[in-house]
């Protein structure tokens, strides 16, 4: 929980903006829900005696009872009971104008369960107080940076295998790469950077690489390799009667490997050539199975793109149903926001299209449970995640097979 010591503005929020916040919602709920039409006429202007139509006067819209306002360590947080009959949708709409109205940095709304809706206000940018999130350490997990409600942003790969992350140029994409490099290279853990965009983005962090990949030729040989990798991991498993790398003994069980793609699309997109065709075949075969088999063998996938649309093929829809984390940052086309959340939850998409130019670094971030959240990366410039992998270059296990097949193809 928040101690007062150390964190002024949590304090400060708690003692002086909660209260007075908290009697604003209270005080202008009836007004902004009849303004928003969130408020419902208990009975129908028309009604029916005997066989006659009558007209009357509306009765006045009543609005949906609310909950005392809680404090967050970020804002407040209502929840409402929705009238019969009534969605979240309108309150999605209202958002805008509650924000106004209650004089707070945003209100995001989500339906925690069937008949309530939950709006949780923050007060001011979470973002100015990241010294608010803490996780504890863990192999595989990495504090990326913080939610909405002034929780810890974590992506663990041990809890959530493969992540998919999207967003337009500009959007922190690169931001949340870097910052996810910076957090694993400290670990156990061996990195792989699939970037046919030449390597100018996860070529930064080379030193930290167990392999880098600059065109799909060379992709197609690492995650071939990488199979190749999992087969022989699975071998060990069955040798051992275990289920997972995680349940072999220490001294056999094989390092966690994170395999980072930035520009989906360049794997996937068809060049009109034979050869660019079968690469463009093999690369989505190979991802989908170490996404279906990985999270056992320890093979994670981290696939980050800018624009990820059923246009690519049926292969990233197929891969996306394993690719269970995602992060939606601003899009520019709904197809993009639809693939990272539609097949989740459908509130999120219109939500991560609410995303502004000026929000960099925010994204929309879901789990496989539907769930999802408002989250803003740390921001951690390219450079200094390029310091810190560099420092951390003596860390880097030493992947034979792939190492090989790359050496083959540059050759
Ligand atoms: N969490 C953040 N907080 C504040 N600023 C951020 C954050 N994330 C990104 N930015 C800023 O937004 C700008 C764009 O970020 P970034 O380079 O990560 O975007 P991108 O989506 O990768 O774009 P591109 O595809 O063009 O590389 C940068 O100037 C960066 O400083």
């Amino acid at each position: 929980g928040p101690s007062l010591a150390g964190r002024f503005p949590v304090a400060v929020w708690y003692l002086t903006g909660y209260p007075v916040t908290a009697l604003r919602v209270v005080w202008t709920w009836r007004k902004a829900a009849t303004l928003n039409d969130l408020a419902v006429a208990p009975r129908p202007a028309r009604g029916l005696i005997g066989e006659l139509i009558v007209k009357g006067e509306a009765l006045r819209p009543v609005a949906p009872r609310i909950s005392w306002p809680r404090p967050t360590r970020t804002g407040l947080t209502v929840t409402v009971r929705l009238h019969p009959g009534q969605t979240p949708e309108p309150y999605l709409a209202a958002a805008e104008a509650l924000m106004h109205a209650w004089r707070v940095h945003a209100v995001r709304v989500s339906s925690p369960e069937r008949g309530l809706v939950r709006l949780a206000a923050t007060a001011g940018d979470p973002l100015k107080q990241p010294h608010l999130a803490t996780a504890p350490k863990a192999l595989l997990s990495a504090l990326v940076g913080i939610l909405e409600d002034g929780s810890a942003w974590v992506l663990n790969l041990r809890q959530v295998p493969h992540w998919l992350i999207v967003g337009a140029t500009q959007s922190g994409k690169s931001t949340l790469l870097a910052r996810l490099v910076t957090q694993l290279a400290r670990q156990k853990v061996a990195l792989i950077g699939i970037d046919c965009k030449g390597g100018i983005e996860l070529g930064l962090f080379d030193g930290r690489l167990s392999a880098l990949t600059t065109c799909r030729k060379e992709a197609v040989a690492v995650l071939g390799a990488l199979v190749g990798e999992l087969h022989d991991r699975m071998e060990t498993c069955r040798t051992y009667a275990v289920r997972s790398v995680w349940d072999l003994p220490d001294d056999v069980r094989p390092v966690p490997i994170v395999v980072l793609v930035d520009e989906l699309a360049e794997l996937y997109l068809s060049d009109g050539t034979r050869a660019g065709k079968a690469e463009a075949e093999a690369c989505s075969t190979y991802l989908l199975r170490i996404a279906q088999l990985g999270a056992a063998l320890g093979l994670h996938l981290v696939v980050a793109g800018q624009r990820v649309g059923s246009d690519l093929g049926p292969g990233v829809t197929a891969l996306r149903a394993q690719l269970s984390g995602r992060v939606c940052h601003r899009v520019n086309d709904g197809g993009t926001a639809e693939m990272a959340l539609g097949d989740l939850n459908k509130d999120a998409i219109t939500v991560a299209q609410a995303i502004t130019t000026d929000e960099k670094g925010v994204a929309v971030c879901a789990g496989a449970d539907g769930a999802w959240a408002w989250a803003r990366s740390h921001h951690t410039s390219v450079l200094e995640a390029r310091k810190t992998a560099m420092a951390h270059a003596h860390l880097t296990p030493e992947l034979r097979p792939v190492r090989k097949a790359l050496a083959e193809v540059e050759s």
